[in-house]
């Protein structure tokens, strides 16, 4: 009764047959990590509103989906987010699921992502830049005779976990210094993908998860690899950070502590940063390399207007600020279309319809029914992006104008999403991405380039 009961009260939104008595569909597609592309399938064959789980929607609406976000709306996070919780006794910002907790962790943490309270953000960008630079010069620059190819998936990420270990702990996790993976985090995460997937499409093994019996399955500060060895360091910072004479410092956890966290926060909130903050810009980096150097006409009109800003912003001897690379329009135009070609952040994320219920596109969506993002469906609309979307063209942002410019510059935006939701780590990544393109000008796994010095 209750399985009829559960398939009547959406019955209304298409999707397929079996989604609308178990989440067996959902499941094979995370299994298989395909889940953001099966996504954009369904909304092709179905329409914008598609019933992908008994109690589960998605939308490729960008207007929908700002609706569910906004400061005051009542939609809140669901269950989905658990997945993601490591320790059974406390959440961080991102997986906190009570609104009013949310509100006023959000507002404590937000600071520390600014330049006013945290002075030494862009410069520790730089230094992350140059050591990048400094790996590429020490083993893999290749010469005429000398092929010394380097794997560019995997060195982005060992680039965005320094950026974010050092702007989060105060020292780079030393990924770039060593060139290895540091602690096997990088493949103690790899692996866990797979549960992650299966965690999140049924969040209520999570609870089992933190039993007694199953809780030695998680990770835990005491371990020497994996999430757990990063658990221990940030412990052992955030201890460090409230000893009776620690000075106070001017960077991302001197501002969290400044705005009230505890010792327990500061910890969990600096954990958070490295997952949230690592592999998202790792993956934008990867995607416009990958486009910008197979693509030869885009390369060349890229490496032109780096080539005529350094001498007239005199950047012979120094990086370029990211003021400075923020007036650059077919870097920003390249940016821009990396993060719609490939968007970094391609889950679901759902969210919980409030009890009185709502309508969208005509159609009534009880309350508590999870509304979630079609990501891929977004940002490769041809509605909004034109008939080529599928294409990756960073002059389309050149070319479009007024409203339909804004129309696009506000659904890329939605990879950060929006209002009481918003990344407030958006600022940081394209601050990486702004410098990094020009500095290198310089990739997913097995994605080996040779690279040479220029004239
Ligand atoms: C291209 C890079 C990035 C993308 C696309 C991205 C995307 C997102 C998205 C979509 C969310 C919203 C989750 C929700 O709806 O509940 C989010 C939240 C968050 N992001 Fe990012 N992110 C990126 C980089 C970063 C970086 C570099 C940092 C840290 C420096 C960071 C820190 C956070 C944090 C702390 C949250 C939780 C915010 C909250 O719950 O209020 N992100 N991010």
């Amino acid at each position: 009764a209750h399985i009829v009961w559960q398939w009547r009260r959406l019955a209304h939104i298409p999707g397929p047959f079996s989604a609308g008595f178990c989440k067996w569909w959902t499941f094979r597609e995370a299994v298989a990590l395909r889940l953001p592309e099966s996504y954009k399938r369904l909304g092709d064959q179905y329409g914008s509103l598609v019933r992908v789980g008994p109690n589960e929607l998605i939308t490729d609406n960008p207007d929908v989906l700002r609706r569910t976000m906004a400061t005051k709306s009542r939609y809140v996070r669901g269950p989905w987010y658990e997945a993601f919780r490591m320790d059974p006794a406390m959440d961080n910002v991102l997986t906190m699921r009570d609104e009013e907790a949310h509100t006023a962790l959000r507002n404590k943490i937000l600071p520390g992502f600014s330049g006013k309270e945290n002075i030494s953000l862009e410069s520790t960008i730089e230094t992350q830049i140059a050591a990048m630079v400094d790996l590429i010069e020490r083993k893999y620059l290749s010469t005429g005779g000398e092929y010394r190819p380097m794997d560019l998936g995997v060195k982005a990420q060992y680039f965005t976990l320094d950026v974010i270990s050092d702007l989060a702990w105060g020292q780079p996790m030393g990924f770039l210094a060593q060139d290895r993976d540091v602690f096997n985090y990088l493949k103690v995460t790899t692996m866990s993908i797979p549960a992650m997937m299966v965690l999140s499409t049924y969040p209520g093994l999570v609870s089992l998860l933190h039993t007694p019996l199953l809780r030695p399955l998680l990770p835990r500060e005491t371990d020497t690899s994996g999430f757990g060895a990063l658990i221990g360091i940030a412990k052992k910072v955030a201890a460090s950070r409230f000893e009776p004479d620690a000075p106070d410092h001017r960077d991302m956890l001197g501002a969290f502590i400044r705005n009230g966290l505890t010792q327990a926060q500061v910890s969990a909130e600096s954990l958070g940063q490295i997952v949230a903050g690592s592999d998202t810009s790792a993956s934008t980096i990867r995607a416009v390399m990958l486009h910008v150097l197979s693509n030869p006409p885009v390369y060349q009109k890229l490496r032109a207007e780096i080539d005529a800003a350094v001498p007239r912003l005199g950047m012979e001897r120094r990086m370029i600020k990211d003021a400075e690379a923020r007036l650059l329009p077919y870097l920003q135009a390249v940016i821009r279309e990396g993060l719609r070609i490939m968007p970094p952040a391609s889950a679901a994320m759902f969210k919980e319809v409030p009890p009185e219920g709502d309508t969208i596109d005509g159609k009534f969506i009880p309350g508590g029914t999870q509304i979630g993002s079609n990501v891929m469906a977004i940002h490769r609309s041809r509605e909004i992006y034109g008939p080529d979307a599928d294409a990756f063209r960073p002059e389309r942002w050149l070319e479009a104008e007024g409203d339909r410019l804004a129309r696009m510059v506000s659904t890329v935006e939605m990879n950060f999403h929006y209002g009481k939701y918003q990344c407030p780590g958006r600022g940081i990544a394209l601050m990486e991405f702004n410098k990094l393109f020009v500095e290198g000008l310089w990739l997913i796994d097995e994605f080996w380039v040779r690279i040479s010095r220029r004239e």
